[in-house]
């Protein structure tokens, strides 16, 4: 007999990422499968709210890790969706691709790494930026979901790093044919699209331009005005004819980061190295991004969940579970997960 229970999944946004989220069409989907999605308050106290037997959320603050962790103690058996220590290491350029460089999968006929890089906390240390080959691009340490975290340059020569301010990753550019393949990773779901990215740039460039440096944001997610110009055209062509790297290797590497960084919702930017056409660099890892932008994202978040009410195979901290199951753990009241309400 099919199961007839309905399970609540309560969800932490912000409200630009509740809109863009939360449509009607994955409501509807999700619900399909027997999942409600509730919206959780974040405003009140989550122990006043409930009961849930799943949370998800992309919120930041000491106030709200505390909330959810105290939420995790006094509901062992209701997993959150991802831990917060696991999320922040997303929040600094540094550690976000630290695990990249920690993994350890075979690498085959392709290649992956990340680009040369290095951190500048004060002006000081930004006259001496060591041996990183221009162009560099620079990045705010903070990946903290602010704007300001996404604002970024384009540093030409060592003259235009006097223009910044630190704290600032330097990282070298990688000519990569103005294309970025962003891997949305949903549990065990990996899917792979294109974006537009910054064009290569020329040695010539690299000789004339006198500004120094070039800013910009979230290059990734401009869109293209319908009926562009000529320049627009090309980029559209461009990203057409690119060839998305074999499915295998990014499943390699989404698997390898998702058991590492023992989360479930992430991206990663992949950009192929135009000197070697095997050759990738992952620059970037976002913690619950812009999923409405994935093909078919109602079917594979509502499957998602499904898994999850059902306790199949989600990445979660052993060790943290474990403590939370141990029998000294006192599953208080609250939101326990709890039979359907109806
Ligand atoms: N090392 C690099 N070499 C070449 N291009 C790069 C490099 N790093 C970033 N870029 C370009 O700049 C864009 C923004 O960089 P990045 O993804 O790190 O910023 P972000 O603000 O975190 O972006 P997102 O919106 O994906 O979170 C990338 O999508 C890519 O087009
Ligand atoms: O094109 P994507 O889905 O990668 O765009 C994401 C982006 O990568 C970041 O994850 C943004 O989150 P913050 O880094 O926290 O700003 C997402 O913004 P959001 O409002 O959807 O969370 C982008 O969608
Ligand atoms: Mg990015
Ligand atoms: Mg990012």
């Amino acid at each position: 007999m099919a199961d007839s229970r309905r399970f609540r999944i309560g969800y932490a946004l912000a409200p630009k990422k509740r809109q863009s989220f939360i449509q009607p069409s994955l409501v509807n989907i999700a619900g399909e499968r027997g999942i409600d999605l509730v919206p959780i308050d974040a405003a009140s106290p989550l122990s006043e709210q409930g009961p849930y037997d799943c949370v998800i959320h992309k919120l930041y603050g000491e106030d709200w890790k505390e909330q959810l962790n105290d939420f995790s103690e006094r509901n062992p058996s209701v997993p959150v969706v991802d831990q917060p220590d696991a999320i922040e290491r997303l929040h600094n350029r540094i550690s976000m691709l630290q695990v990249v460089s920690d993994l350890r999968i075979p690498q085959d006929k392709e290649t992956f790494g990340i680009p040369s890089q290095i951190v500048v906390y004060d002006s000081i240390a930004l006259s001496d930026s060591g041996a990183l080959k221009f162009p560099v691009i620079a990045k705010p340490l903070a990946a903290d979901g602010s704007a300001k975290s996404h604002k970024m340059s384009l540093v030409y020569h060592r003259d235009g790093l006097l223009k910044l301010n630190p704290p600032l990753v330097l990282q070298e550019f990688v000519n990569h044919g103005g294309v970025v393949f962003k891997v949305y990773v949903v549990g065990d779901h990996v899917k792979c699209v294109k974006r537009k990215s910054l064009p290569d740039v020329s040695l010539e460039k690299l000789g004339d331009s006198s500004e120094g440096l070039m800013s910009f944001s979230q290059v990734s997610n401009m869109t293209m005005q319908d009926g562009g110009s000529h320049e627009e055209y090309y980029e559209s062509m461009r990203l057409d004819a690119a060839e998305i790297p074999p499915l295998g290797f990014l499943t390699d590497i989404a698997r390898g980061l998702r058991r590492a960084m023992k989360l479930n919702l992430f991206n990663f930017d992949v950009i192929r190295d135009s000197k070697a056409g095997s050759h990738y660099f992952v620059i970037d890892i976002n913690y619950f991004p812009g999923y409405a932008k994935m093909p078919s994202y109602e079917t594979v978040l509502a499957a998602f969940f499904w898994n999850i009410v059902h306790k199949n195979d989600i990445e979660v901290d052993v060790e943290k579970e474990r403590k939370l199951l141990s029998p000294s753990s006192s599953p208080g009241g609250g939101s326990e997960g709890t039979e359907n309400r109806e």
